[in-house]
């Protein structure tokens, strides 16, 4: 795609990707500009709009979203179950996501309070499989281990990884569809909108607990040419 783009635009976006990646979490130091910019890029605004956007006013950096840009370079919040846990899968199902090309940016075993449980699946209150649901992910017999994936459409493609929540149903290939059986005991949980994944990863993690830190080899596993 880069080839279409006026060489002052490529550059100015070769300048701003690593700094919006640093830009994602905190930040209220970082280069308003250089942020911006890359909104422009995932929204698929290139070229003159790419340097116009230096001009924008600083309050754009307060909206910065802790999971991203939305079709763009994401977050999602990803977390291995406590039968996931149990079943020694925590390394495969790491693996899986690694080896797509995402980043890890956060990662930490916990047993949730029932408050964090319940507001984390406050959407299914009232669903008949809602309490025992909270009790399986708080029982602490095994920690949940809590994530933060990092890169181009993880959140979409993240659900993609995992397969259709009845595992009886996701084909195989995907972690529910090569690693269980049961609705109930599916292994892992992923971010199913841009904004769960917003409010997901601001429930399990503080800013600072999300880490920023650039691939040595980046061009090999985002480049579009
Ligand atoms: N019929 C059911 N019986 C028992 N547990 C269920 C049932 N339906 C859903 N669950 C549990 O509730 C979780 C949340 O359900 P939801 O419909 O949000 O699916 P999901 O988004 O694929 O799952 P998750 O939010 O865990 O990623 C499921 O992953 C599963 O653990």
């Amino acid at each position: 795609m880069f080839a279409r783009f006026p060489t002052a635009a490529r550059q100015a976006i070769r300048t701003a990707l690593p700094a919006a990646r640093r830009g994602f979490a905190t930040a209220a130091t970082q280069s308003t500009s250089r942020w911006t910019a890359v909104a422009a890029v995932g929204a698929g605004v290139v070229g003159a709009s790419v340097l116009a956007i230096k001009s924008q006013p600083a309050h754009a950096e307060a909206q910065k979203s802790i999971a991203g840009v939305p079709g763009g370079i994401e977050r999602t919040f990803i977390a291995v179950k406590p039968d996931g846990t149990q079943r020694f899968l925590i390394g495969e199902i790491i693996k899986r996501f690694e080896t797509k090309g995402y980043k890890l940016v956060a990662i930490k075993a916990i047993v949730p309070s029932r408050t964090l449980a319940e507001k984390h699946y406050e959407d299914l209150k009232g669903r008949p499989f809602f309490n025992g649901l909270v009790k399986y992910m708080t029982s602490g017999a095994a920690p949940v281990i809590a994530m933060v994936w990092e890169g181009k459409d993880v959140i979409r493609q993240g659900r993609r990884l995992i397969g259709a929540t009845n595992p009886l149903e996701a084909q195989p290939g995907t972690i529910r569809g090569d690693f269980c059986i049961s609705v109930g005991r599916n292994i892992i949980h992923g971010s199913d909108s841009f904004e769960s994944a917003e409010k997901e990863i601001g429930l399990w993690f503080g800013k600072s607990e999300v880490i920023e830190w650039e691939f040595g080899n980046a061009e090999w596993v985002t480049a579009d040419n």
